[in-house]
């Protein structure tokens, strides 16, 4: 297994979000670490989300401490989330069908100069990226409804990678896949922590989880319900954590070695 590096790319520190009477996250701690995958479980309604929208800037947490490469930050909204190196793919891929590959992976934010879109500079550009996710996109011309559903998670990952990010927070990328459309996805989360990146991976399918993960973090209730080493922990405890059948606690406070 990866060494990790001492400090955590991200580090969240009794994180807590209410909705009136709902309490949504109660005093959630995560951490993330280059070339490191954590996945995310619990069951319905356990926090999940919630706690991918604070790392994506999309909610901001009532109370707790946030830190960068140990640097506090508070993340107010999407943008401050990628100038801080995070980027999140949700479960929608907001990915536009009637587009080519190239198209949508600079929806936005087209490159252009004197006023003329740089075509070939996308495409090429397009290509690097594919390149580095391996994604098996056929060319980056091909119109998104051409693709399969594992292409098109391929897609959505690779742009996020033109905004050079170094977390990752992937928001069920597997759900309603069939196998084979799963097992390519699960090689691109792979490539995402080969090339350095941190990746926080939501998941309610543990196959997937425990088959691509380093860590496995389970919330219950919207707390930590127990921190687990992907490689040795069996399915009976995770579910256990997630069921709430055991309680294993919260993760290790400092963070442990490498594993
Ligand atoms: N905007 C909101 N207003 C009120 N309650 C909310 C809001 N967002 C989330 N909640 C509540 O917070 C709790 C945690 O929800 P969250 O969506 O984070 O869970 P989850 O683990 O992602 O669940 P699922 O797997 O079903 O998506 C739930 O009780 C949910 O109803």
């Amino acid at each position: 297994m990866v060494e990790r590096t001492r400090t955590p790319l991200l580090s969240m520190r009794g994180i807590t979000k209410r909705y009136g009477a709902v309490e949504s996250l109660v005093d959630v701690d995560l951490e993330v670490h280059a070339h490191e995958v954590v996945a995310l479980v619990g069951d319905n309604g356990a926090g999940k989300s919630t706690l991918a929208k604070v790392v994506a800037g999309v909610v901001v947490p009532d109370s707790g401490l946030v830190e960068v490469d140990g640097a506090p930050v508070t993340i107010p909204n999407p943008k401050a989330a990628q100038r801080l190196g995070v980027a999140t793919v949700f479960q929608d891929l907001a990915l536009c069908d009637n587009l080519d590959v190239t198209a949508n992976l600079f929806l936005g934010r087209e490159m252009r100069s004197a006023g003329v879109m740089q075509d070939s500079r996308m495409e090429a550009m397009a290509r690097s990226v594919l390149r580095d996710l391996t994604s098996r996109v056929p060319s980056v011309r091909t119109p998104l409804s051409h693709l399969s559903a594992g292409q098109r998670q391929s897609v959505a990952i690779a742009r996020t990678l033109l905004g050079s990010p170094r977390i990752v927070v992937l928001d069920e990328p597997t759900a309603a896949l069939s196998v084979a459309h799963t097992a390519e996805v699960l090689t691109y989360i792979e490539r995402l922590r080969d090339l350095g990146l941190g990746v926080i991976l939501i998941s309610h399918n543990m196959n997937d989880v425990r088959a691509v993960s380093d860590r496995i973090e389970v919330l219950r209730h919207g707390r930590n319900n127990g921190s687990f080493d992907a490689q040795t922990a069996s399915y009976g405890e995770i579910i256990g954590a997630i069921t709430g059948a055991s309680r294993v606690g919260r993760p290790l406070r400092p963070v442990t070695a490498a594993s």
